[in-house]
Formats: structure tokens, C-alpha cells, sequence
């Protein structure tokens, strides 16, 4: 199938009938007719993204430590779509010690960019990978990251709504340094107790820690670029690099805007709500 390296490289060449083979290939890959789509979107949704022909193609936005790869997640077993988050393809390569681990190591731990041709290349693996188990639809969060992402994106398959979650800055430190992963299941945790007084017209907030069961306790992890160093650098990129993403699919009318008003059992029915999907059966999700 037409990869993005192929789009890449037209890209970079300028060449049009490549990137119309790379779109062909893409959408493949969402091409099995599956009437799962809900109900529909919020009216606030600029866009009909209601699909019946495929499944979802949906875009997680916001900063590190806002919590895409949760709501994100959920959502994608909600919909029975696969969650792929591209910051989960880097360390897995990582952890590989494969010829691109040395390199991306640094960048990572640097709270740099991995460039745009390694993290394609990355994505369009697993995306093949996915292809090939039947999987069809996507949850994308991490990608696109910087603009040119996004118009590799756009030229190559259709997005169909971008959640832009968004959460008040000291809040984020806060919850990337509490951020805890267990070495042994993967699961991923948070110690932070957040509790910010209402100030200046901004509105409180309460999220209580996400601790993990005893049996992962002795076993939890902190990211490398989890420290209060690479998260401000992490911060200053994304303002710098992806806000401007934010604006790409602002202008384009796919930009849903969601404030987390708090932790999980908040959050969670507020964007199922916000999405037009809480009608749907969500037992499963019921939250503590
Ligand atoms: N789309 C991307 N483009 C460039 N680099 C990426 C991309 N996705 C992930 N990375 C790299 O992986 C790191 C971790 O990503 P991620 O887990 O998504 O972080 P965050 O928690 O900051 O959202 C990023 O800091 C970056 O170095």
C-alpha cells in the first residue's frame, strides 16, 4: 500500500499523482463499511462528522500531561476504534535498542520533536500493522504535532473531528510530574492530588490522584522526559510548534474545544455529552 514515506518524499518533490496514490492507501485502511458511528456529534460540532460508511477518524489535541491518552483511549474502545499515539510508537522504538533508539533517546529526553519523516515512518508501520489485523478507523493522539504533519494528513485521508482538550497550565506541570507507569502491566497512573483554588476568573480545579492497584505499587516508573525541566521545554514546544495545528483544523471547522473541568469522573460524561455520544451504552466506563 502507498505509505507515507511515499507522501513524504512527494511531498518534498512536489509531486501531485503520489500523493493521490498515498490518499488511495490511507483511506484503505478505513474502507471497511461499518455502520458504528453514534448518534451523531455535539451541535456545537462545526462539522457532520457523523460517518456510516466507515469508521471514525478523530484527532486528540493538547498539551503534554492534559490527559489525551486517557480520553483518548476510552473513547477508543467506546467507539472500537484503535487509540494509536504516536509518543507510544517513540518508546516503544526506544525500548527496542533498534538503530533509531540512540537518537530518538536524545531528542525525547530533551523534550524536542522527533522530525516528521521518523515519526511518519513510525506511524505509517503501525498503521500497516493494523491493516493487516482488520483494523479499520483511528484515534490519533500526539499526530499531528507541528503543522506540516497536519497537511501530510489532510493530504492523504480525511479527518473527521479534532478534540482539542484543554487544561489551565500549572495544572499540567503538576500532572506530568505525577505521572507513574507500571514496569510489568503498562498501566498508567498519577500520584498528583490537584486541588486550585479559583483565581482571576479561572475557574477551580480538583482531580484526585489515579493510584495504582497494590500489586503495581512497587513496580511504578516515571517517564524520562517527565521531569519539571523537560516538561516546561515540552510545554514551550507545543506552544510554539503544535498551538498553531490547533488553528490548521480551527479554520478548516473540526475543531471541537473541551475544557476538563476536573478528574476523570467528571471529565468523562461531560466530553461523552459534549461528543452527542452519552446516550450510548457505557456501563463499562462507569467511573469509581
Ligand atoms: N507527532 C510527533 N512529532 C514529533 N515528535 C513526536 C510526535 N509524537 C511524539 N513525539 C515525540 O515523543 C515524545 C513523547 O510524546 P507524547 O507521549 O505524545 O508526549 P506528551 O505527553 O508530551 O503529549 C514527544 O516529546 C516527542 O519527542
Amino acid at each position: 500500500m502507498a505509505t507515507f514515506h511515499r507522501l513524504l518524499r512527494s511531498a518534498a518533490a512536489g509531486s501531485s499523482p503520489a500523493t493521490v496514490a498515498a490518499r488511495r492507501g490511507f483511506s484503505a485502511l478505513a474502507a471497511e463499511p461499518v455502520a458504528r458511528f453514534p448518534a451523531g456529534l455535539a451541535p456545537s460540532s462545526p462539522d457532520p462528522v457523523r460517518r456510516e460508511d466507515r469508521n471514525v477518524q478523530w484527532v486528540f489535541l493538547g498539551c503534554p500531561g492534559v490527559g489525551k491518552g486517557t480520553y483518548a483511549s476510552r473513547l477508543s474502545q467506546f467507539l472500537g476504534v484503535p487509540h494509536i499515539a504516536t509518543g507510544d510508537l517513540v518508546r516503544e522504538e526506544l525500548a527496542s535498542s533498534g538503530p533509531l533508539s540512540q537518537q530518538l533517546a536524545e531528542i525525547v529526553n530533551q523534550g524536542k520533536l522527533v522530525s516528521d519523516e521518523i515519526i511518519i515512518n513510525l506511524l505509517s508501520k503501525r498503521l500497516e500493522s493494523g491493516e493487516a489485523k482488520g483494523e479499520s478507523g483511528f484515534i490519533l493522539d500526539g499526530f499531528p504535532r507541528t503543522v506540516r504533519q497536519a497537511e501530510i494528513l489532510d493530504g492523504v485521508t480525511d479527518i473527521d473531528l479534532v478534540v482539542n482538550l484543554k487544561l489551565r497550565e500549572d495544572v499540567l506541570l503538576e500532572k506530568c510530574l505525577g505521572r507513574r507507569m507500571c514496569s510489568q502491566c503498562g498501566g498508567n497512573f498519577n500520584v498528583a492530588n490537584i486541588n486550585v483554588e479559583a483565581e482571576n476568573g479561572k475557574p477551580g480545579i480538583f482531580m484526585a490522584p489515579l493510584l495504582p492497584p497494590a500489586n503495581c505499587m512497587s513496580k511504578m516508573i516515571t517517564r524520562a522526559d517527565d521531569t519539571e525541566e523537560v516538561v516546561m521545554k515540552r510545554l514551550q514546544i507545543y506552544n510554539e510548534m503544535s498551538r498553531p495545528v490547533e488553528e490548521f483544523y480551527r479554520v478548516r471547522g473540526k475543531i471541537l474545544e473541551f475544557d476538563l473541568p476536573g478528574g476523570i469522573p467528571e471529565s468523562w460524561p461531560k466530553l461523552l455529552q459534549a461528543l452527542n455520544l452519552e446516550d450510548q451504552d457505557n456501563k463499562k466506563f462507569a467511573v469509581a
